[in-house]
């Protein structure tokens, strides 16, 4: 089940369109807070810090339901608030309200100063109090963000304690799943609170593969067709990747033979990309300096992805136009492709995609994956250790091998960069780029 994501405007839209009214919402979130921080934390002494505008609210309201779960409840208060919605709710909160500056740590602390609504950086002062408050608690639970974190691009404004568990309300935040606030997060809980988050952005979730029908054969269950270069391994390991991932049938072309290779996958000298059964072309890892190869792809119908040096040869963005083509950049071959985009990585991501008309994979330790249409998929955090050779071509076999086994192009990109992770989480921390490839 994916996870929406949206914005804080349209965050705002939906609580506004939402058929309960905004203190009905801020109670939901209330209760929702307490209940997630009491499952995290037990019955541990809390300290809720309550900020001025909707996001303290949540936090009287936290407050509230904490002490109706027997939990030994303090509040303090960054400034009055500043919303009839927040006023309603401090107003709610029975108990006393300590000031920010100097109420004693607790071994819950519980970070209601600021979400969505956060314009810039917390005064130093605020900053350094919150950041000592969250060094002397056990546990921290941020509510809807932690405090600091700009909600759409996923910036960090101001030093954010690590939070251990984040409670957003009612959708995720681009932040949430973008770097570096993706790391200061923690655990991440969606609380229901009513609102109807119908949007194009979502975290990517398990996928639902094509079925292997009872059948079939290897050119019904997918023709890889991998396209070599100078640098032989690369293109070994995205073709080993292909086989992995339920290809039917793997070829690579090459003018030499290729060492290492399984012997079921398929070594020809001839490029034969004529070939109506072939399901997707791979071309890019270990391409080098070989632009016809990247030419020679495009002269074909087939559905093809697009990765590492073959996307620096691209050149023009327009030539991947009606290609049905998956791009995989990193940031330095986006950039160097797209050029510096402006706003959000998130928009960023989109706006190649539009541009190109391909599905944009825009790799980094937060992934996204975007498609011409404006569907943008957010992947959730994958273990640091995939950053080492050759796991971007062992990424490349696997869309390629989905998109050939009849996923559509952002439904196979979505899938493979999902598989992906979860793949070098099974690896394990020692891993390299081969043992991936046994882990799929
Ligand atoms: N998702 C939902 O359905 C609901 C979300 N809710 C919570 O509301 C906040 C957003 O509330 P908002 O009042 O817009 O913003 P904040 O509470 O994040 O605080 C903004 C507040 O603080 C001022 N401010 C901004 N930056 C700074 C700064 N660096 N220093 C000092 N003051 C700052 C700003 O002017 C505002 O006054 C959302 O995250 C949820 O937690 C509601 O519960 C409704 C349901
Ligand atoms: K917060």
């Amino acid at each position: 089940m994916t996870r929406p994501i949206l914005t804080a405007a349209a965050m705002r839209d939906a609580e506004a369109a939402a058929p309960v009214d905004l203190a009905t919402l801020m109670e939901q979130a209330g209760q929702s807070l307490a209940e997630a921080a009491s499952r995290f934390a037990g019955s541990m002494p809390a300290l809720v810090l309550c900020g001025p505008g909707n996001n303290g609210g949540d936090g009287y309201e936290a407050a509230r339901f904490l002490v109706e779960r027997g939990v030994a409840v303090r509040v303090a208060a960054l400034a009055e608030p500043a919303t009839d919605l927040a006023r309603a709710a401090h107003n709610r909160w029975t108990g006393p309200i300590e000031a920010f500056d100097t109420a004693a740590p607790a071994p819950l602390l519980v970070d209601c100063l600021f979400g969505t609504g956060l314009k810039r950086g917390l005064e130093d002062a605020v900053s350094q109090r919150l950041c000592a408050l969250a060094g002397e608690a056990n546990l921290v639970v941020a509510a809807d963000l932690p405090s600091g974190v700009e909600a759409d691009s996923g910036a960090i404004l101001s030093p954010v304690p690590a939070a251990d568990l984040t409670v957003a309300f009612g959708a995720l935040k681009p932040a949430h799943r973008l770097m570096p606030a993706m790391a200061r997060t923690g655990r991440l809980v969606l609380a229901d609170i009513g609102i109807a988050a119908s949007t194009d952005w979502f975290e990517l979730a398990e996928p639902v593969l094509p079925p292997i029908a009872a059948d079939a054969h290897k050119y019904s269950r997918g023709l890889v067709h991998a396209l070599a270069g100078t640098m032989p391994g690369a293109i070994a390991l995205a073709a080993s990747a292909a086989a992995r991932s339920g290809a039917g049938y793997v070829r690579v072309s090459t003018g030499a033979p290729i060492a290492g290779l399984p012997l079921s996958i398929v070594q020809t000298g001839d490029a034969k990309l004529s070939d109506p059964r072939i399901g997707c072309i791979l071309v890019g890892p270990g391409l080098g300096e070989l632009p016809h190869f990247l030419t020679l792809a495009l002269t074909s119908r087939a559905p093809k992805v697009i990765d590492a040096d073959a996307i620096a040869l691209v050149g023009d963005p327009e030539r991947l136009r009606g290609q049905d083509a998956i791009l995989t950049p990193h940031a330095g071959e986006f950039a160097k492709l797209f050029g510096d985009l402006p706003g959000t990585k998130a928009e960023q991501a989109l706006a190649a995609a539009a541009h190109s008309g391909a599905v944009i994979v825009f790799k980094g330790p937060d992934t996204l994956v975007a498609a011409p249409d404006g569907r943008l998929g957010f992947a959730p955090p994958a273990p640091a250790w995939l950053a080492s050779a050759g796991t971007g071509d062992v990424l490349s076999g696997i869309i390629a091998a989905l998109r050939a086994r009849g996923m559509p192009a952002f439904e196979a990109a979505c899938a493979g960069v999902w598989r992906h992770g979860r793949a070098a989480e099974r690896a394990g921390p020692s891993m390299i780029a081969d043992d991936l490839v046994a882990a799929l």
